[in-house]
């Protein structure tokens, strides 16, 4: 049975949604799913925007027949072929003979090497190409690396609509609702739409930055993304989140402490500092043990906050592995402009602080690592307090 939305006018969401896949990548974990959008356009000529994942392929075909009321499909614009969207695109051309599908260059050269049969029912379009469908005159702006270099976004230039490929999406399953307005985005959403940012195109932040100057020299009024809500109100506050997002600059002011501890005591030094900084006012404070926060999520509330405490024990002379993990990650998606503090532990040879400031110096862009620091051997005492107290205070200057 189909289940589909009305976007606008002629214009239908015909995804679906995944709430049993564990690991979206096979690397991050969405417990509350993931949707898959596509959209039907039905013009002179009819127009499906995008494909979905093999894993929903069936609902996506029953929604497509129940929009199209039997008639054919003209058009299959591909604005990204990662196979989450591209998957049927093969199951699509089997059932509709007639239609042609709309791409660049590099969309078509990855879809032969995946191996998809898409013979000569081809058109390719250029960056700044229009095409028009009837009523509706699309033009096509190619977005490299946001978030893979084939990518492209089409804008419907007679009502307004973006159709913005990965831009714009959130991991997060839709449940009936469609649009930014009927979920309380700022409760339930903001944190997956930032983890999906940070995780999937954090690394390009540039590249969206050049995708953003496109943008805004278009009117857009609604913007219909591969995953997540579609956003048709208030589209300045999303806006506004991939602006900060792909500068690096946080949203927040606050402290993030993350701690690698085996068994109990570099965790419980953590504990003490959180106190402190609370104490001295700084309430906006979170704290997550390396051990058991998939680093995804480490990587969204680094991209959300200012400052981050490193507490590390040292580890066979190195770097706890999991701490190790997180600061390669923070390198990988390009993250810059953070304060960091450290506490570094050791109980007969202590690097981890010294490995963690010549990570953060030499190898990741724009980081202030703080002179002062903590460096227990073993467990905090006594003796401690006083630099755990010149490690608060300076903390807190810092965020002066
Ligand atoms: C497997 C293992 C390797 C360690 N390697 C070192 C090391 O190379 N140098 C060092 O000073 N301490 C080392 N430690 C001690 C820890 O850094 C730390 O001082 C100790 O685990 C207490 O902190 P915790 O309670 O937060 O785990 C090691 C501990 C373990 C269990």
């Amino acid at each position: 049975m189909h289940c589909v939305r009305k976007v606008i006018d002629d214009l239908y969401w015909v995804g679906a949604n995944d709430h049993r896949l564990a690991l979206f990548e096979n690397i991050h974990p969405i417990p509350r799913g993931v949707s898959y959008n596509s959209y039907v356009l039905l013009d002179k000529r009819t127009v499906l925007f995008d494909t979905v994942d093999w894993s929903v392929c069936r609902q996506f075909l029953e929604n497509i027949e129940a929009v199209l009321k039997g008639r054919q499909l003209d058009y299959l614009v591909i604005n990204h072929l990662e196979p989450d969207h591209a998957a049927c695109i093969e199951e699509i051309l089997l059932r509709y003979p007639k239609i042609k599908i709309i791409s660049n260059e590099k969309a078509f050269m990855m879809m032969r090497q995946f191996g998809f049969h898409i013979d000569e029912r081809i058109e390719e379009v250029k960056e700044g190409d229009t095409k028009s469908f009837g009523k509706h005159v699309v033009t096509f702006v190619s977005a490299p690396m946001v978030h893979w270099p084939e990518a492209m976004v089409t804008f419907d230039t007679t009502n307004g609509v973006l159709f913005s490929a990965d831009a714009f999406g959130s991991f997060g399953a839709l449940d009936g609702k469609l649009f930014n307005d009927e979920v309380n985005f700022e409760r339930d959403w903001i944190d997956d739409a930032r983890r999906y940012f940070t995780n999937i195109v954090g690394k390009y932040g540039p590249h969206v930055q050049a995708l953003l100057k496109k943008a805004s020299g278009i009117d857009i009024k609604i913007i219909c993304p591969l995953h997540g809500p579609v956003w048709h109100s208030n589209l300045g506050y999303f806006l506004d989140k991939y602006d900060k997002w792909s500068r690096y600059e946080p949203e927040e002011k606050g402290v993030m402490i993350v701690y690698a501890s085996m068994y109990g005591n570099t965790e419980s030094a953590a504990t003490i500092l959180a106190s402190k900084l609370v104490e001295k006012g700084l309430t906006n404070l979170v704290m997550y043990d390396v051990s058991n926060t998939h680093v995804s999520y480490l990587i969204s509330e680094t991209f959300r906050l200012s400052h981050v405490v490193l507490a590390s024990v040292t580890y066979n002379l190195g770097i706890y592995p999991m701490m190790h993990s997180y600061l390669m990650d923070m390198k990988a998606l390009n993250l810059q402009k953070r304060t960091f503090a450290i506490i570094e532990n050791g109980s007969w040879a202590c690097k981890s602080g010294t490995l963690i400031r010549e990570f953060l110096e030499n190898e990741v862009r724009d980081m202030t690592v703080l002179d002062e620091k903590l460096t227990l051997n073993s467990t905090m005492n006594e003796d401690n307090l006083s630099d755990m107290e010149v490690l608060a205070d300076s903390i807190i200057k810092s965020m002066k």
